[in-house]
C-alpha cells in the first residue's frame, strides 16, 4: 500500500488506529481452545469486530513463531483474512547483513505479502536498504521505543545529540517518507513533539497506548501531521478487553472508543 492509499483510508475512517494481534494462546478465551486453529479463530473474530475502525493491523510475529509451524500457519491465515484496503505490519524487528536482510525482506514482502515490516537499525545502512527496494512496501525502523530499556542506548548522548536523534536523522536519509516509517513510543511523552519537529513528513508507528500507559490525546496533540502521519497501535487494550464468549463485542467497543478519540483530531 502506498502513502496516498494509507492517507485516504485514514481520512475515510477518521482513524489512525492500528490493532495489534499479539495473540497469546494463554490469554485468549478458553472456549476457543476447542477450535482447530485457536489463534486464527480469535484473530478472525477480532478482525471482524474492528475492521470498520482499524486502518492497520500489526501482527507481532513472536506470538506465532513461538508456536512453531502451527503458528506460522495461523499467521498466514490471519494475514490473508485482513481486508486488502487495510495496512498490514509484520512486527518482526529484523535486520542483518545485506544478503540476509534481503531474505527477510523477501519473507515479509513476497512470501507473506505484508505492506511493512519493523526493522532494527543497529547494523546500519546495508541492513536496512534491502527493505527499501520493494514498491509500495515500507520499513518501519525502531527510533525511540516505548520500553524502559530504551534509555540504555537510545537516550544516551552521541556527539551533540541523543543516539535516537542520530538514528532518526541518518535512517531518514536512506529512504523517503514514502518507504520509511519510524517506531516512536507513546510513553515518550516529553520527546513526541521534538521528534515530529525533526521529521515533519514521516509516518510514525506509535505503540504504548493502553497497557503501557500512553494515551491518544498526548500522541495526537504532539505527533499528528497534515496527513495524520501516525499509526497508533493498541494490542492488549483491545484484543483482551474481554475474556469470555463476548470477547469480540468487548474488543469492538474498545476499538470504537479509541477511534472516537482519534476522530476528534482528524
Ligand atoms: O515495534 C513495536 O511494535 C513496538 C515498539 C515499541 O517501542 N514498543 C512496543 O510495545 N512495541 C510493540 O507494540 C505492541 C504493544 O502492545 P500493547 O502494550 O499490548 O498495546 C507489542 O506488540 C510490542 O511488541
Amino acid at each position: 500500500m502506498n502513502r496516498a492509499e494509507l492517507v485516504k483510508i485514514i481520512r475515510e475512517k477518521k482513524s489512525v488506529l492500528c490493532v495489534g494481534l499479539d495473540t497469546d494462546l494463554n490469554k485468549i478465551p478458553k472456549h476457543l481452545l476447542e477450535e482447530e486453529d485457536p489463534a486464527f479463530a480469535f484473530n478472525k473474530a477480532i478482525i471482524d469486530a474492528t475492521r470498520d475502525v482499524a486502518v492497520a493491523y500489526k501482527i507481532n510475529t513472536a506470538f506465532y513463531e513461538a508456536q512453531g509451524l502451527k503458528g506460522w500457519i495461523s499467521m498466514e491465515k490471519t494475514l490473508n483474512y485482513i481486508p486488502k484496503n487495510i495496512f498490514t505490519i509484520a512486527d518482526a524487528k529484523r535486520g542483518d547483513i545485506g544478503n540476509t536482510s534481503e531474505q527477510y525482506a523477501r519473507t515479509f514482502f513476497y512470501t507473506y505479502p505484508y505492506d511493512s515490516v519493523t526493522v532494527a537499525p543497529y547494523m546500519g545502512a546495508d541492513s536496512v536498504q534491502p527493505f527499501l527496494q520493494f514498491e509500495d512496501k515500507w520499513a518501519i525502523v525502531l527510533g525511540l521505543t516505548s520500553n524502559a530499556g530504551s534509555a540504555d542506548f537510545q537516550l544516551q548522548d552521541c556527539s551533540n545529540e541523543k543516539l535516537y536523534e542520530k538514528v532518526l536523522r541518518t535512517v531518514a536519509s536512506w529512504g523517503t517518507p514514502e518507504n520509511i516509517m519510524f517506531v516512536i513510543g507513546a510513553t515518550r511523552k516529553e520527546q513526541l513533539q521534538h521528534v515530529r519537529s525533526l521529521l515533519p513528513e514521516h509516518f510514525f508507528l506509535i505503540p504504548g497506548v493502553g497497557a503501557q500507559g500512553g494515551d491518544v490525546a498526548t500522541v495526537c496533540d504532539n505527533a499528528l501531521n497534515k496527513d495524520g502521519g501516525v499509526l497508533i497501535n493498541v494490542s492488549r487494550g483491545i484484543i483482551y478487553a474481554g475474556s469470555g464468549t463476548d470477547f469480540a463485542e468487548k474488543a469492538a467497543v474498545a476499538a470504537k472508543e479509541y477511534q472516537q478519540q482519534m476522530a476528534a483530531y482528524l
